[in-house]
């Protein structure tokens, strides 16, 4: 068994974050409530979710069941989204806070992050704001550190426990850290075996930044995602985490599959992670990550499968025009 210490990341507040919780993204209404029941029966208390995934309200209906049995108090559960970047404006912010609460039937959030840096133009109802050519309707004007101050008003309006980031670089984050008043908690980047992010990781550590993964298992259905938002899926990298040797030799060692030496691969670097998933068996086996430890030696082989920057699945080969935006964070530099 793991210690309790180890299921847990602590920020500087004192905050604690549980090290595993589930992602949401592409969860559909029908399949929340069910992948929500799973999960808080296996053992989760973290859930990650965004006003974009558009299954707040179903996460909400979801959470107030789990409250209403008073099998679990709000205060047992960690509960993170995400400001859109189509609010990435500071007179946007608490609309959306506020928006996101209602919908999540809650009166605080224990995360809240700035979603992307590159803002977005509002086009009410749509996620993905888009011109008639398909291109992103970005807005230029994004004044990344005006937002992060109307961040700080929603923590001491009671209305978020903590403030980060997500999907910034590391010159971004140090922009936000220099002319802070409440430092960012948390940074959910892209991570996986690929892409290990070990620059960053490092950088937040210095700073007492925790670090959370997406995508942890490599995003198998971005593909398909990209497709369906009319990008060309062809332009997304085929790395598959999954399928890589190394990591299904060690996971054989173990006794253990892919997915689970994936993610614990990632906690013994003390790094949150989200998998997202909607089956009930895999929701459960993701958990199943306490009750084994990798070698040095294992955490050295898997750690020389990074790729750096080129391993990145979100890159610029999707959500087209994004990259025009002063803001657009991966250059292929820290
Ligand atoms: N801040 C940001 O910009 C972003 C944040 N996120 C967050 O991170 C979360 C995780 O990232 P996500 O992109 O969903 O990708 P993941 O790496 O978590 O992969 C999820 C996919 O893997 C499948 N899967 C889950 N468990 C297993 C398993 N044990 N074995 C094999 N396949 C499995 C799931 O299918 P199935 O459901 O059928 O099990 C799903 O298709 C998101 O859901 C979201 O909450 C994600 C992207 C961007
Ligand atoms: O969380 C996310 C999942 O991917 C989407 C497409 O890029 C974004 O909305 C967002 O980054």
């Amino acid at each position: 068994m793991a210690e309790l210490a180890d299921r847990y990341v602590t920020f500087y507040n004192g905050q604690k974050m549980p090290i595993i919780g589930l992602g949401t993204w592409q969860a559909t209404d029908e399949e929340i409530e069910t992948s929500i029941d799973a999960a808080l029966e296996a053992g989760y208390r973290h859930i990650d979710t965004a006003y974009v995934y558009m299954n707040e309200p179903a996460l909400g209906r979801a959470l107030k069941k789990w409250f209403d049995s008073g099998k679990l108090k709000r205060e047992d559960l960690f509960i993170v989204t995400k400001l859109p970047n189509f609010g990435n404006r500071p007179e946007s912010v608490e609309k959306y806070i506020k928006r996101s609460l209602d919908n999540l039937q809650l009166t605080y959030l224990d995360l809240y992050l700035v979603h992307h840096p590159v803002g977005l133009q509002e086009k009410e109802g749509e996620m993905l704001p888009k011109d008639d050519s398909g291109n992103l309707l970005v807005d230029k004007s994004t004044d990344i550190i005006s937002v992060w101050k109307a961040m700080e008003e929603q923590v001491h309006a009671g209305r978020a426990r903590a403030i980060g980031l997500s999907n910034f670089n590391v010159r971004q984050i140090s922009r936000i850290v220099e002319s802070c008043c409440i430092r960012p908690a948390n940074v959910q980047v892209e991570l996986h075996i690929y892409c290990q992010q070990k620059n960053l990781v490092s950088f937040c550590e210095g700073l007492g930044i925790t670090v959370c993964a997406y995508a942890p298992l490599g995003s198998p259905n971005l593909a398909s995602f990209v497709k369906m938002i009319g990008d060309n899926p062809e332009l997304i990298p085929t790395f598959s985490p999954l399928t890589e040797p190394i990591v299904i030799e060690i996971a054989k060692q173990h006794n253990k599959a892919p997915a689970q030496v994936l993610l614990r691969h990632i906690i013994q670097r003390r790094i949150v992670v989200i998998p997202k998933s909607t089956n009930p068996t895999r929701i459960q086996d993701n958990f199943k990550i306490f009750d084994f430890q990798l070698t040095t030696e294992e955490m050295e082989k898997i750690s020389s499968l990074d790729k750096g920057h080129e391993g990145r699945l979100f890159g610029a080969g999707m959500l087209h025009g994004i990259h025009t935006h002063p803001e657009y964070p991966y250059d292929g530099t820290d």
